[in-house]
């Protein structure tokens, strides 16, 4: 069997439109995607989004969590920044996430529709953040119950971990584009995640696209980070 190409997006975590450009000049030789998410869009506005995102593919994820009717109204704002991949979170239920799926065949050409991932459960959390919400029966039966959810809705894909992926693609197959944050080259500081694990050991799961923020852009050369990650996926 052929083994699957995992690619690499670099999380541009940054409030300042400069180092964000700076960090995407740098990694974009070997990265296959930039991220762009609540910090720089909340801090730097949509203008800057775009500007950052121009000639790139971006993955926008703003995690768009609200009524159905929010959120779809929320994703037909969004045409002029035309993402690659968009984000909402599974949690918000069925009708929030036909609503997406809805307002991405709607507002965005056929040929530049983005990609509707679904996050399952953040990579920041455990069994004991999920059993604290009353979520008792573990990270991955909330993970498979949330996916089953948002594809009979219309996601294309999930966030989920790298811990989770043999799961998924032993219920639902090849065909769900499969994200995986909470990415840690060997070595690196693990900080907020809680379910890590290494790009190699991503890719061997079968993860379509592993996100990498800080392990980048808090090397004292983000372009060799990600040289070195890309280099790490391609082995
Ligand atoms: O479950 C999730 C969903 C999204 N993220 C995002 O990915 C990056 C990871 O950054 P690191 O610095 O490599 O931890 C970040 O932008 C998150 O918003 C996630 O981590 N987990």
């Amino acid at each position: 069997m052929e083994q699957r190409r995992t690619r690499l997006i670099a999380a541009l975590d940054t409030r300042d439109p400069g180092q964000a450009e700076t960090w995407a000049a740098a990694v974009s030789p070997h990265a296959d995607a930039i991220k762009l998410g609540l910090e720089f869009a909340y801090a730097a506005g949509f203008d800057a989004v775009e500007r950052v995102a121009a000639g790139r593919d971006l993955f926008l994820d703003l995690k768009l969590h609200d009524i159905p009717n929010t959120v779809g109204a929320a994703i037909g704002s969004l045409g002029r920044i035309r993402p690659a991949m968009l984000t909402i979170h599974a949690g918000g239920g069925s009708a929030m996430v036909a609503a997406a799926r809805k307002a991405c065949d709607e507002s965005f050409p056929e040929d530049r529709k983005p990609i509707l991932l679904a996050v399952t459960v953040l990579t920041s959390l455990d069994e004991h953040g999920l059993a604290e919400m009353g979520i008792k029966d573990g990270v991955k039966a909330q993970v498979l119950r949330l996916a089953e959810l948002a594809l009979r809705n219309g996601a294309d894909g999930l966030v989920c971990s790298a811990h989770e992926l043999a799961a998924l693609r032993a219920e639902f197959g090849d065909k769900p584009v499969l994200v995986t944050p909470g990415i840690r080259p060997r070595g690196a500081a693990v900080g907020d995640q809680k379910r890590i694990m290494t790009p190699t050991e991503a890719r061997t799961a079968g993860s379509d696209w592993i996100v990498v923020g800080r392990p980048i852009t808090g090397a004292s050369d983000p372009a060799a980070a990600a040289a070195a990650i890309a280099a790490e996926l391609s082995a």
